[in-house]
């Protein structure tokens, strides 16, 4: 089951972020509060690392138990460890580094200093993940604990970019990895986006998250956000596949929303 999407249009980049970092903030509290802990996967680019700064400028940035938060990444850039291209250095540069995170609860994707290739980067992460998955199933006492547990640990919230192609993540229109349906992770070798080899979380993995948010700015992605919201396959248009179990939320600015069609559009309720 995924949740349809729902589209909440900000003025400019700059208001957006700002409402991302509240929203973002609220969330993990009220998940703390139902779960004690919360499990949240961080993407890369403008928009991904923009929210994170906003996170840190924003002073209910201490509301949250950081300690009891769990980060995982969507996608990574398979490069050195130390390259300012990876989406962990920039996400540390931006946040983490502010935040007293559990290095525990903090699951970094393979670099190519520690693995030969993207598929084994891929393989480890994917190894990390059901790792995760075991211990929060061990820990599981409730009645709807399944038998086994599932690759997966629970994912809160995920949050995506948008590439003007409709990339999320690292799964690229037409590519190998946008069709993948049973592993959890994959590695990737010719993205069309420098630099070249990566490794992302698949759309099955995306989908398993309770929510997935787009956050995307600008009128570059103008096209991208429409087609993905007129409903367009998730091969030639990977973005409009990205959906959570629960709540599908489009959180864009007004140039990204040029081509949003008419029935998303939030309608002002008619006057009296
Ligand atoms: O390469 C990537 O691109 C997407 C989108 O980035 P943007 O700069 O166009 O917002 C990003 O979400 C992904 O994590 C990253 O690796």
């Amino acid at each position: 089951m995924s949740a349809d999407p729902r589209v909440s249009i900000h003025p400019d980049s700059s208001v957006l972020l700002a409402a991302i970092a509240a929203r973002l903030i609220t969330k993990l509290v009220d998940t703390q509060d139902r779960y004690g802990d919360a499990t949240i996967v961080l993407t890369g680019g403008t928009m991904g690392i923009g929210t994170l700064r906003a996170v840190a400028e924003s002073p209910a940035c201490r509301a949250v138990d950081w300690s009891k938060v769990n980060v995982w990444w969507g996608d990574e850039r398979f490069v050195a460890a130390d390259s300012p291209d990876r989406n962990v250095v920039q996400a540390r540069a931006a946040l983490l580094d502010q935040l007293p995170l559990d290095p525990a609860r903090v699951h970094v994707p393979g670099d190519s200093d520690k693995f030969k290739s993207p598929d084994d980067a891929a393989a480890d992460y994917a190894q990390q993940l059901q790792e995760a998955a075991a211990r929060e199933h061990e820990a599981d006492f409730s009645d709807s604990r399944p038998d086994e547990p599932g690759p997966l640990p629970r994912f809160d919230v995920l949050l995506l970019g948008v590439g003007p192609d409709a990339h999320v993540a690292s799964l690229f229109p037409e590519m190998a990895g946008i069709r993948e349906t049973k592993p959890t992770v994959v590695g990737v070798t010719n993205s069309p986006k420098p630099p070249p080899e990566r490794i992302s979380l698949t759309l099955p993995a995306l989908k398993s998250a309770d929510e997935v948010w787009m956050l995307v700015a600008g009128e570059d992605k103008a096209g991208a956000v429409g087609l993905a919201l007129a409903g367009a396959g998730p091969v030639q248009v990977p973005a409009a596949g990205a959906r959570g179990r629960n709540r599908t939320l489009w959180l864009i600015d007004a140039d990204a929303a040029a081509q949003v069609p008419e029935n998303l559009l939030r309608k002002e309720p008619a006057s009296a």
